[in-house]
């Protein structure tokens, strides 16, 4: 594409049409990944409970570190920057061990009326 524009200031209907088009995708992209990431704390937020129960720690850096092993494999086939893969991992792990703390303490001190749900949120 070698024109951006119509030369009086306004952006070509078809450059137009391609950017709404593409960001049409964007946005189902965006909803999927907000789908999964929501079925996915709602596995972690189990894995929380279970362990809790069972007095595990909320992290387990082993299982860390071969979910980080695969999701680099994973992202050089797809032709994604792996270390960014890595860090997206990190980010969602991270988040993920602090729900598993507050699920453990709450089983410990007993949740509060106001602090004691397990809402992933807060
Ligand atoms: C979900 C778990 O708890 C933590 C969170 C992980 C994750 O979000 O994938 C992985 C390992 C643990 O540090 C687990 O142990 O499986």
């Amino acid at each position: 594409m070698t024109t951006s524009n119509t030369g009086t200031g306004e952006v070509d209907p078809a450059v137009r049409a391609e950017l709404a088009r593409l960001r049409q995708s964007i946005d189902n992209i965006d909803a999927a990944v907000v789908h999964m990431l929501a079925e996915r704390f709602k596995c972690t937020q189990q894995v929380g409970h279970l362990k809790a129960e069972h007095r595990l720690p909320p992290a387990d850096p082993t299982r860390e570190a071969q979910q980080i092993a695969r999701l680099r494999t994973l992202a050089e086939n797809a032709n994604l920057d792996p270390a960014f893969a890595e860090k997206l991992l990190n980010f969602i792990i991270a988040e993920v061990i602090r729900h598993h703390e507050r699920i453990a303490d709450d089983a410990v001190n007993g949740a509060s009326a106001t602090g004691g749900d397990t809402t992933p949120a807060s």
